[in-house]
């Protein structure tokens, strides 16, 4: 289920950072530990009371000149509007309202999109003296923060989750495949997409339930359904060049929170990039099934081994999806394309494919036989049951004795196991150890 997408806004060094720092907290630390995401964070997954949503900090223009600013700015702010369920607008509290803030304030009021203005800095119980200006932008009343000391976020919050849709956030019906392509500048995205949809396949745009045709594309083949997430994105040649690399990542997220699979598109002569493992990671803990689509391979030379090393170095750049399968296509020749479509609708499946609880528990019992489960000062690990909780991604809770003896490697062991008798290929799987009350300990 799609998540409500909260973005911070506001010009540099107003306090964006640390707001997001402070929210995001132990989170960051833990994730940053796996191998290959990568430190620079710009979304993290927040649960308040009972709604989560993922809030992204849009933030980080390097100031290279006064003239770049206030473009940047706009373009932030935009990159809000088409992006982001609820806004955060932040303004320095110390130093008052200046005019850039009634710049962006213009933006945004006119967006239709809720937009709460948060005052920063006010460090003490007082409220800050320049208050009552900020009433002159017509965003309605500020909520008082310091970011730095934590006060006020938690009120902060209980504002955000009000302007949350009460509906839900399906955009498709649930047979309707959500496919995001994404991927750097000039990898051929567009030329991907419009392969696929020259062949037989019929455009459409009266899926049921859909809201946001302008910017998707929804399309059938035969019976099946499916619709590329904001094809309008991918199509827009940006006047100018995105400076700042984060927006099209803040984009490609945007995205991939919206679908079922992501193809994530790299050009065969350029490898893997910082981008591209940000965006895997967040399909990755976001549970998306994902696909690699390494294009161009038109423009490869190619030995025997040229795939198998290409295969090779991608598992080692990406090494936390191993799961997603790795496509080697030409837009331009057509080499392949034809598996595109086919790829999509399996791992779709896979994503959502339920195992009963039986069959899981044979499986998992024959795992144990195999390979025992670890022990620590005598005490071994026991798994007395498991079942599968819920899909998209797929999802176990393993009932155990007790959860300090559960190590990640068997859990990885485990995670095996699975995939070896049910498959789930390009979908990541996830692991819930739930020590088993009054149980043998
Ligand atoms: N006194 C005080 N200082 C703060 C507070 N929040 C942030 N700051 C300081 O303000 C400065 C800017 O903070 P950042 O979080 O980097 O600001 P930013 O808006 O993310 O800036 P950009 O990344 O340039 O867009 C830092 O020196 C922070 O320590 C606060 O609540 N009170
Ligand atoms: N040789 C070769 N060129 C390709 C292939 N796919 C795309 N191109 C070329 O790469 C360039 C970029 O392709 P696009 O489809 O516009 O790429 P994009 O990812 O949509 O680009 P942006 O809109 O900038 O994000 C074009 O000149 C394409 O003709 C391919 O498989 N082989």
């Amino acid at each position: 289920m799609a998540k409500p997408i909260v973005a911070i806004v506001g010009r540099p060094n107003v306090g964006k950072s640390t707001l997001f720092n402070k929210i995001a907290g132990k989170r960051i630390a833990i994730v940053e530990d796996e191998p290959g995401v990568t430190r620079d964070r710009i979304y993290t997954e927040v649960e308040w009371l009972t709604h989560q949503f993922t809030l992204i900090d849009t933030g980080g223009i390097e100031p290279e000149s006064e003239e770049i600013i206030p473009a940047q700015m706009r373009r932030q702010a935009e990159l809000a509007i088409e992006t982001a369920h609820v806004i955060v607008f932040m303004v320095d509290g110390r130093q008052g309202l200046i005019s850039s803030d009634r710049e962006i304030a213009d933006m945004l009021r006119k967006s239709k999109k809720p937009v709460l203005l948060v005052l920063n800095k006010v460090d003490t119980k007082e409220q800050s003296a320049h208050l009552f200006d900020f009433y002159e932008l017509g965003i309605g009343e500020p909520i008082e923060i310091s970011s730095a000391l934590g006060l006020g976020i938690g009120d902060m919050l209980d504002e955000i989750v009000k302007h949350f849709p009460e509906e839900g956030m399906e955009d498709y019906d649930e047979e309707v495949i959500k496919v995001a392509i994404i991927g750097k500048p000039n990898v051929g995205k567009s030329s991907i997409i419009n392969k696929i949809l020259g062949e037989d396949r019929v455009i459409v745009s009266n899926i049921a339930g859909t809201t946001r045709d302008a910017i998707d594309t929804p399309f059938t083949d035969g019976e099946d359904q499916y619709v590329f997430i904001d094809t309008a994105g991918i199509r827009r040649k940006s006047k100018i060049k995105e400076h700042v690399e984060k927006y099209s990542v803040v984009r490609a997220i945007a995205a991939v929170e919206r679908a079922d699979v992501c193809l994530l598109v790299i050009d065969a002569e350029e490898g893997v990039t910082e981008q591209d493992k940000k965006i895997a990671g967040f399909s990755h803990e976001n549970g998306k099934g994902l696909i690699i689509v390494i294009n161009k391979w038109d423009l490869i030379e190619k030995e025997t081994n040229t795939m198998n090393q290409f295969t090779k170095d991608i598992r080692n750049e990406l090494s936390y999806c191993e799961y997603a399968p790795i496509l080697f296509v030409s837009a331009v020749t057509g080499q392949r394309m034809n598996k595109i479509l086919e790829k999509i609708k399996f791992v779709a499946n896979q994503n959502a494919m339920r195992i009963p609880t039986g069959t899981l528990n044979e499986v998992v019992g024959e795992a144990m036989l195999l390979n025992q489960p670890p022990s620590d000062k005598g005490k071994r690990l026991k798994i007395f049951y498991a079942t599968q909780a819920s899909v998209k991604p797929p999802t176990f809770i393993l009932f155990i004795n007790d959860r300090e003896l559960m190590h990640f490697s068997y859990q990885r062991y485990i995670e095996n196991r699975i995939r070896e008798n049910f498959g789930f290929e390009g979908t990541p799987i996830r692991f819930i150890n739930r020590e088993k009350a009054g149980g043998d300990k």
